[in-house]
Order: structure tokens, then C-alpha cells, then sequence
């Protein structure tokens, strides 16, 4: 038996799968946490990725390993390849300001999704490279080369060989905001006008080149992608599926054969980890709501959904806005989560809970619809990620999203989507090797449209941070 191995490096987590690379199966598995915060030394994702390696067994009998992670991370190296200062992550919206001077500096919306098919938020590359050049030049001035969080573990695997070795793909490329999935070339020009300098980047490599063998163990590297194209790819996503992840962040994402360049920024362009496109909206807040109520509450998550499930739809008129990390989609870096709608009937932990369900699917359910209103059409619409292990969630989306939801089993998609790559680099060819379709259990309920519509009326109706 071949066996191939996928990573998923993400916010709360590093995951490992290693799977027969002929059939699909699962063998063995890995996992180890990550600190929280929002900037972070790349040096503990590098720990826990060999914690879960080791948990999964190593590598040492392992052919081809590819590794998913978490988008967007700025990932600063100095001339040896030391790392300059810890990583700012996709959730750090310190660069907001920074997102809308380049917004408009460029000339605006359109400019910026005709150019590289984004429009800056915080979260993107682009914008934490001007927030370091403004607020830290020393560190600008020794930054010698950037890349993302999957780039670089890539490269810790490979033995750290230079800095002009540094890859990544298409899909994780496309989230830097300096990278076009229309040309598929870089955008010196971008980065220029952000940082004032242009640091080495990774080579951008096909969907199944190899890049590079694992230091000491011989096991050939994928390319690797960004989590969102991984998970595409681990459900096997074709064009008009659309995959909706509760993880850190909540993604509503779907495989399209042509790019998008949204100029409201809602949707954003990216390219995925098989030559296609990745359209996607994403929200700061998904399930981290659900734990920070059950923690408000003093309930598990078993509590929490069943809490959830036993309050009315709408519940009674109470609404949790959940911006509790700010908000990207929409555009809310500075606001805060709030709860409307409090009357002595609706004060209940079961109305708080179901309200909490509700604010996380509603925003997402927003997303799905700018994602339909591009012109995608929404043949299928998965639901993945660890908000999906909440019964509440699973049966709550179909009546807020509108369509029914097609719910894998709980497992590590982003991973086995990496898997997969690491198999397809194996075998070559032009499309990834077939792998079994995961079973699906199918949600449907009656769609609850005046549960979006309450929820439209004040989800403008929070306060700044102070
Ligand atoms: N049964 C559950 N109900 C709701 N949320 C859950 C449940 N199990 C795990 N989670 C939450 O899912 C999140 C982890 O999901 P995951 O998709 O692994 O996130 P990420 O990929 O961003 O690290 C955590 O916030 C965790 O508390
Ligand atoms: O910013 C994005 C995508 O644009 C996020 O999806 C990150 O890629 C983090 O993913 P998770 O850790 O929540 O899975």
C-alpha cells in the first residue's frame, strides 16, 4: 500500500491524515493545538505540526505529504530565512486602516478586483505588509522574503534550502491580495505600492508539481493550498458545489471554471487547488460564537445545541450580531457582537443559544447569497468544519440558508484534501486521483425568511471596540 499524508495547519489546530493513496482510506491520524491570538511565532505551528505527525505515526513510510493551512498569514524572513516577527494571522484586523487607504489609493473596488479579483480587508497579506512598513519599518527594512503559513511549513519540511525555494500554490496565492488568478502572475506593482520594497516570494507552482522532497526522509512534497481550496478538494468539489465551513472562520465557497472580481469585496476571487476558481465569502466570527455563548451560558456544546433547538425560530425577535473578532464580511473590523431584542420572555439561555445559531448562519447565509447573485449557480451545498459537530447548527442551516445541507460525517476535509494533492503529485496526470465519495446525511427545513430579515434590521446596530 501507498501512503500519502495531508496537513491542515489551522487557526485553532494542526491536523494530519495519512491515507492509502490508492483508495482513499484513512490509516492513521494526528493532531496537536495551537496557541491562541492572533499573531503568532510560526515556530509552534512548526511543533505542533511535528507533535501531530508524530501522533499520526511520521512520516518515514509515508511517499508524498502536502500540507493546508490557514490563509492570508504574514510570514516575515530576514536574508538567513530567520522569521522577523510572529506571524500576523488572517483574523488580525489591526491593518484595517491600511486596507482602506490601499482601497483607495488604487482608485477603489472595481480597480482592486479587476487587478488581483479581491478588495483589501484587513485580513489579506497585501494590507499587514503596509501595517509592518507604517508601524514597524525596522522589521520592514529585514524583511528579505514573505510568504503564508502553508508556504513556509512547506519549506521547514523541505529543510529551510534558501529562500529562493519557497513555494506555494495557486489557491493560497490568491489570498495575498498582490497575486491575480486571471493572469496567474504576481503583481509586483501592488506589493511595491504597499510594503516600498518587493521581498523574494514563493514560486507559484501548478496544482500537482512537485515541490521538493522532505529533508532527511525522501517522502516528495505537494505544493500544498490554502485551507479553503484543501477542503474543495478533500469533499471533491466540483463546479456549482458549494462548501460552507464553521471552523475559526465561517467560509461559503464554491468551484467556479471562470474568476470573479466582486468590487463590493463581499465575494472574494480566489483561484483553487486544481486550475479552477474558488469565489468565496468569509466571516471573522463562526464557531467561536457558539463556544463563547456556551461559555456566557456555563453549558457544553452538547447543552448549547440542545438549548438551541428547543427555542423557537427567530427566537421571539432576539438577535445575536456575533462580531465578537470585528467583522470582514461585512466590513466591520472595529465593531463588537451585540444582543438585540432582549424582553423578559426572550432572556432565556435557550433563546441566547438559538439567537447565537441563528447571528453565525445568518451571516453566512449573506455570503451564499452573494456568491449566488455573481451568477454561481448552487447545485449542492455542503456543510463542514467544526461547528458542523453542533446538532443545532446542522439542522438550523437549512431553514436559514434556504437550501438543504448535505453533512459528512465530523473528519478533517482540509487535510484530506491535502492528502489527495499528495497523492495527485504521486500519480501525475491532469485531474486528482478518484477517490470514494464521502456519504452525506441531507438536512432540509422549511426556509425561515423573516429570521434573515430581523436580523438584516440591526446587524449595522453595534458599537466600536474601545
Ligand atoms: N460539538 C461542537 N459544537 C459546536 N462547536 C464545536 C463542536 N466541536 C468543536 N467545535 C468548535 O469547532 C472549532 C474548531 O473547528 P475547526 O474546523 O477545527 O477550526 P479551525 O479549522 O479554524 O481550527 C472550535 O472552536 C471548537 O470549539
Ligand atoms: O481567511 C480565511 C479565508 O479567506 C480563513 O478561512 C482562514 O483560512 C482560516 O481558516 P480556519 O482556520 O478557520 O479554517
Amino acid at each position: 500500500m501507498t501512503l500519502v499524508a495531508g496537513v491542515d495547519s489551522s487557526t485553532q489546530s494542526c491536523k494530519v491524515v495519512v491515507r492509502d493513496a490508492g483508495t482513499g482510506a484513512l490509516v492513521r491520524e494526528g493532531r496537536a493545538s495551537h496557541p491562541d491570538g492572533t499573531e503568532v511565532d510560526p515556530a509552534a505551528w512548526a511543533a505542533a505540526l511535528q507533535t501531530a505527525l508524530g501522533e499520526a505515526g511520521g512520516l518515514a513510510d509515508v511517499a508524498a505529504v502536502a500540507v493546508g493551512g490557514q490563509q492570508h498569514g504574514m510570514v516575515c524572513l530576514d536574508v538567513d530565512g530567520a522569521v522577523v516577527r510572529p506571524a500576523l494571522l488572517w483574523n488580525d484586523t489591526r491593518s484595517a486602516q491600511a486596507a482602506t487607504d490601499l482601497t483607495a489609493e488604487l482608485g477603489g473596488g472595481q480597480a482592486w478586483a479587476d487587478a488581483v479579483g479581491l478588495v483589501p480587508v484587513a485580513s489579506f497579506t497585501v494590507t499587514k505588509l503596509r501595517w509592518l512598513a507604517e508601524h514597524e519599518p525596522a522589521n520592514a527594512a529585514r524583511t528579505a522574503a514573505v510568504c503564508l503559513p502553508h508556504d513556509w511549513l512547506t519549506w521547514q519540511l523541505a529543510g529551510t534550502p534558501g529562500l529562493d525555494a519557497l513555494v506555494t500554490d495557486r489557491g493560497d496565492a490568491s489570498g495575498t491580495g498582490y497575486w491575480s488568478p486571471m493572469t496567474g502572475e504576481y503583481r509586483p506593482d501592488l506589493l511595491e505600492r504597499a510594503f516600498g520594497s518587493t521581498p523574494v516570494l514563493p514560486r507559484v507552482l501548478g496544482p500537482a508539481e512537485q515541490a521538493g522532497v522532505v529533508a532527511g526522509g525522501g517522502a516528495v512534497l505537494g505544493p500544498g493550498t490554502g485551507d479553503n481550496a484543501a477542503a474543495a478538494l478533500g469533499i471533491n468539489a466540483e463546479p456549482g458545489d458549494v462548501v460552507v465551513s464553521i471552523g475559526t472562520s465561517g467560509v461559503v465557497s464554491t468551484v467556479s471554471t471562470t474568476p470573479s472580481a466582486d468590487p463590493s469585496g463581499t465575494v472574494a476571487g480566489f483561484a483553487d487547488a486544481t486550475g479552477n476558481f474558488l469565489p468565496l465569502a468569509v466571516t471573522l466570527n463562526a464557531a467561536r460564537v457558539l463556544d463563547a455563548t456556551a461559555r456566557l451560558l456555563g453549558v457544553d456544546h452538547d447543552e448549547l445545541s440542545r438549548l438551541a433547538l428547543s427555542a423557537p425560530a427567530g427566537s421571539g425577535g432576539l438577535v445575536l450580531v456575533p462580531y465578537l473578532e470585528g467583522e470582514r464580511t461585512p466590513d466591520r473590523p472595529r465593531s463588537t457582537g451585540a444582543v438585540h431584542g432582549l424582553t423578559l420572555s426572550t432572556a432565556e439561555p435557550a433563546y441566547l443559544a438559538r439567537a447565537a445559531v441563528e447571528g453565525l448562519l445568518c451571516g453566512l447565509a449573506d455570503g451564499l447569497e452573494a456568491i449566488a447573485a455573481l451568477g454561481n449557480p448552487v447545485r449542492r451545498v455542503f456543510l463542514v468544519g467544526g461547528g458542523a459537530r453542533s446538532e443545532a447548527v446542522r439542522r438550523v442551516a437549512p431553514a436559514v440558508l434556504g437550501v438543504p445541507v448535505l453533512v459528512p460525517p465530523p473528519g478533517e476535509y482540509v487535510a484530506d484534501g491535502a492528502a489527495r494533492q499528495a497523492a495527485w503529485v504521486l500519480a501525475g496526470g491532469e485531474t486528482p486521483p478518484v477517490w470514494p465519495a464521502t456519504s452525506t446525511e441531507t438536512y432540509e427545513a422549511d426556509p425561515v425568511p423573516h429570521v434573515r430579515e430581523r436580523y438584516a434590521e440591526v446587524r449595522d446596530l453595534t458599537a466600536d471596540r474601545t
